[in-house]
């Protein structure tokens, strides 16, 4: 799937993330998880959080890789789980066309899955989730930006 389905972004700021975060763990606190299961890269700032929140000391990975940038390509796990996710804590940053999350569930049936954002198509595959952001939007995280010199507006506009 190609890139140009993605016509807004949502940008989120390190204040924002780490506040809807701590949002989503106020809900998860009366469970009790074994420990928690990040999807690697984008689930490990997140399960670290969650893990922070919720005093949980034991953290695994599952390691998928689907998108280059906003492109994504075939799905390729390059770590799996050996167990049915029975009383784990699985987290994702985002969901969106459920790609991920379906090769994840089916990895990790028993698991609570959890994502901060999620889009429309992917929304039923998880568990929970903190925020809904469309179907063509772009979130853009963070870790992914930096801080970047703006011209003023009359050197922009009079140039
Ligand atoms: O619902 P989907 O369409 O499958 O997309 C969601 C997945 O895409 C991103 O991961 P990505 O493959 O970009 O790798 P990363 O986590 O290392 O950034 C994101 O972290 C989710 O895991
Ligand atoms: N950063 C980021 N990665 C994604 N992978 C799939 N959808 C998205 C998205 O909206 N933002
Ligand atoms: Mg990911």
């Amino acid at each position: 799937m190609s890139s140009e389905r993605y016509h807004q972004h949502f940008t989120v700021s390190w204040d924002q993330l780490h506040r809807d975060v701590r949002q989503l763990s106020h809900q998860l606190i009366e469970r009790d998880f074994k420990g928690i299961i990040a999807i690697a890269r984008g689930g490990l700032i997140p399960a670290a959080l969650i893990a922070r929140e919720l005093n949980v000391r034991l953290i695994d990975t599952v390691c998928i890789k689907s998108y280059d940038y906003k492109d994504q390509g075939g799905l390729e796990v390059l770590k799996g789980m050996d167990h049915d996710g029975e009383g784990w804590l699985l987290v994702d940053d985002l969901v969106d066309t459920g790609k991920t999350a379906r090769a994840v569930r089916e990895m990790l049936p028993k698991a609570h899955f959890v994502t901060i954002y999620a889009k429309p198509e992917g929304r039923p595959l998880v568990d929970q989730y903190l925020t809904e952001v469309g179907q063509n939007c772009w979130i853009q995280f963070p870790w992914d930006m930096g801080v970047a010199y703006v011209e003023p507006l009359v050197d922009q506009v009079k140039k």
